[in-house]
């Protein structure tokens, strides 16, 4: 599709978080031609193909079972390619490591690489940046909500569906982008993306939130929106089947600039200090 023709467009006030020559939270400078001047959110359907989708799916697959063998487990698992690392709730695990054969074609890869390339460069042609933004960032992944009866959450991470605003997860953020693999009520039930408001506290002095917008995931659609404070949202519990997504973030901080490596060893270079899950 055209990729300066949304099936949807909506514009809104960017939050007041952002100041005229600091970035959010006063973090980093503003850059001209990449922060957003106008937020909003943009949607196109049939951004990627059905055989595209397949293929995305089956990545995910094959990156979740190299990882932790079988089927992997109930609940959210995130899938990140381009590090091979893996998060269930069991906790992390590496998909490249160990391996003697490659796990991915070159097709593969290169289908990966180039939809990541094609959405980067639509989220910049629909929010009117300059060329060359916004830029590729980490992490990305594939989120699989696997729906289990019996599933319980077992740390903080596994608490998929809370209300959040991306850029106060992770500072770098500026826009966000989810390409949907599944299609709701189809694939899965349950599950639906909402862009939330907040409407006040309660008794525990907790931020109380009320829908704004639900958009229904279908595979093949892309969301589009800017991360900030005016663009806070959830998705909903999954309540049947697997639902599955793709997300990306870009950013406008060239120091935050990650090439898609997507060369099976990329993991040997980050070796994260194993850490606790939070506690729930
Ligand atoms: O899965 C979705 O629809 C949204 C996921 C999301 O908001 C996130 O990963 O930050
Ligand atoms: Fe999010």
């Amino acid at each position: 599709s055209d990729p300066t023709s949304p099936t949807s467009s909506s514009t809104i006030d960017c939050s007041s978080d952002y100041p005229s020559s600091k970035g959010y939270s006063g973090s980093e400078p503003i850059v001209s031609g990449c922060h957003p001047t106008s937020c909003g959110r943009r949607i196109f359907d049939d951004f990627a193909s059905p055989g595209d989708v397949a293929v995305l799916r089956a990545m995910a697959e094959k990156g979740i079972g190299a990882a932790r063998g079988g089927e992997g487990r109930p609940g959210p698992t995130i899938v990140d390619i381009n590090s091979g690392y893996m998060r269930d709730d069991e906790g992390l695990a590496n998909m490249y490591e160990g391996r003697t054969e490659a796990l991915f074609t070159p097709d593969e890869y290169e289908l990966y690489r180039s939809t990541i390339e094609r959405i980067r460069h639509t989220v910049g042609a629909t929010f009117g940046l300059e060329e060359g933004y916004p830029i590729f960032t980490a992490p990305t992944f594939i989120t699989r909500l696997r729906h289990h009866e019996d599933w319980q959450p077992q740390s903080m991470h596994d608490v998929y569906w809370m209300e959040h605003v991306d850029k106060n997860n992770t500072a770098h953020y500026d826009y966000s982008g989810l390409l949907y693999l599944t299609t709701q009520d189809v694939d899965f039930t349950g599950g639906m993306f909402e862009f939330v408001e907040e409407d006040g506290v309660d008794a525990d002095g907790d931020l109380v939130f009320k829908l704004e917008e639900a958009l229904s995931p279908k595979a093949g659609r892309l969301v589009s929106f800017t991360g900030g404070n005016e663009n806070p949202h959830k998705v909903n519990i999954v309540r049947g089947g697997t639902r599955y997504v793709l997300s990306f973030w870009f950013t406008c901080s060239s120091e935050h600039a990650f090439p898609a490596f997507l060369d099976g060893e990329i993991h040997k270079q980050f070796q994260p200090e194993p850490q606790p899950d939070p506690e729930l």
